[in-house]
Formats: C-alpha cells, sequence, structure tokens
C-alpha cells in the first residue's frame, strides 16, 4: 500500500549569523493511513523543525517528501498553503482558542479559510461530529474560559479533524496540561486514526509515545 507520508533523507541546515548549523541530517520516515508514530527526543534535537516540514510551514534543503503518490519536495508556497490547509490539521501545545467565540465556533474557524466553504446546515453537522469524536459535544455553546485545560485542548482538536485531513500533526500538545488530562488528551488523538488519518506526535512523554503504532528517537538530526 502506498504510505501516506514517505519522507527520505530530509535535510536541513539554519545558516544565521554564525556558522551553519544541521538540525536534520538524513530523516527517513514513512506514515501509513490509520496509523500513528511518536518522534520523542531532547531539547533542540529538532523534532518542532521536523514537524514544520512535514506540515509544509518549512522547506527541507535536501531529501525527498512524498505525500501519498505525489512528490511535494518543491511545490511552490502557493500550492503548498493549498494543500496545508486541505490535508493537514495541526495542534499545538498553546490551544490558540478565541475566548470571545464557543467551542462550536472555534471549531468551525476552520472553514472560514474558502477552500473550506460549505452550507451553513452541513458545517454545523460537521462541527458537531468533530466535538462529539472528542467527546465534548455538550459543551459545544460553552466559551473557552469555562472550559478546563484538557477541554480547551479537546477543542483544538476538534477544529484539527473538522475537515477530515489525512494527516494530524501534534507537537507537545500536552505540554500544558496535568499528567492524568495529557494521556486522556493523547488517547483522543490516538483514537482519531481509526478514522484512517495518519498522526504524528512530538512528545517528551515516553508514556504517550508508547500508546503510538511507532516509536522514533531523533538524535543528531537523524531517527537512532
Ligand atoms: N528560526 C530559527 N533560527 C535559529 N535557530 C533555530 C530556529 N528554529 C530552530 N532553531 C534551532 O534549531 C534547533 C532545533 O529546534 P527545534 O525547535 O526543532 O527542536 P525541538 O526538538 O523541537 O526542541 P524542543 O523539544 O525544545 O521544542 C534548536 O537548536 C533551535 O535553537
Amino acid at each position: 500500500m502506498t504510505p501516506l507520508i514517505h519522507l527520505t533523507g530530509i535535510t536541513k541546515t539554519l545558516k544565521g549569523q554564525g556558522e551553519p548549523r544541521s538540525i536534520l541530517s538524513g530523516v527517513d520516515l514513512t506514515l501509513h493511513a490509520g496509523r500513528s508514530v511518536a518522534i520523542l527526543g531532547r531539547s533542540g534535537s529538532g523534532k518542532s523543525t521536523l514537524l514544520s516540514v512535514l506540515g509544509l510551514f518549512d522547506r527541507a534543503d535536501g531529501g525527498r517528501y512524498l505525500l501519498g503518490d505525489k512528490d511535494i519536495t518543491r511545490l511552490p508556497e502557493q500550492r503548498a498553503a493549498a494543500l496545508r490547509s486541505a490535508e493537514f490539521g495541526f495542534v499545538f501545545q498553546r490551544f490558540f482558542l478565541l475566548k470571545h467565540l464557543t467551542a462550536a465556533q472555534n471549531v468551525a474557524m476552520a472553514f472560514v479559510n474558502g477552500q473550506g466553504w460549505l452550507p451553513r446546515g452541513k458545517r454545523r453537522a460537521r462541527v458537531m461530529a468533530a466535538l462529539d469524536l472528542v467527546g465534548i459535544a455538550h459543551l459545544a455553546e460553552h466559551r473557552p474560559p469555562r472550559l478546563s485545560g484538557g477541554e480547551q485542548q479537546r477543542v483544538a482538536i476538534a477544529r484539527a479533524l473538522v475537515r477530515e485531513p489525512r494527516v494530524l500533526l501534534a507537537d507537545e500538545p500536552t505540554g500544558a496540561l496535568d499528567t492524568e488530562t495529557g494521556a486522556l488528551v493523547v488517547d483522543v488523538l490516538r483514537d482519531a486514526t481509526s478514522r484512517g488519518c495518519g498522526l504524528v506526535l512530538v512528545t517528551h512523554d515516553r508514556d504517550h509515545a508508547r500508546k503510538m503504532d511507532d516509536v522514533l528517537e531523533l538524535r543528531e538530526g537523524r531517527f537512532a
């Protein structure tokens, strides 16, 4: 079966004012639909950089990036942006919710971008289905200040899932949560793969990593 994502020999060097610094030095990664992979590594090992390359926020200097059967290694920025919003969902440590909007309205923000346009009724149904998927449909009309950290992160996950992305990228999604709440949020992310989307989870927590199908550790710019 063609993998969802296939990276080979990805390199990234930062060229600032000083000496160029190699951050990624030959990363290979394969992710299949409905599967999850955890990326571990000490602080500064390049986990977020790799996630930025995966999510088309940043470009590799070398290597090859296949998304399904499409070679997207050198996609022009405009097409990369379109692909990013159509195919990827993002979850971060911070929830980035708008305080004055309800949970449902926050999730619906994912449709604001023109490419995601749907008639109002269908949009509402998709929003409620996404909130249901993460277990908080009953909180749809609550605003973030009335929600716990774990509930807010679930809203953010619903927002990432509502457009049914092929790939979910999560960068330390439990970083702002206590251990128990964090574990529940990781379960929600993993369960999202049962619908066929692939999940890449960047984490410091080995217990969370173990819940994924594969665990990879970044060391000196590549997987050990
Ligand atoms: N825009 C940038 N300019 C300069 N250095 C950068 C930039 N982005 C990342 N770096 C450096 O690249 C290295 C890798 O950073 P990255 O954020 O990918 O690591 P990380 O493994 O995600 O770390 P953490 O676990 O602390 O979030 C770090 O040494 C960081 O300081």
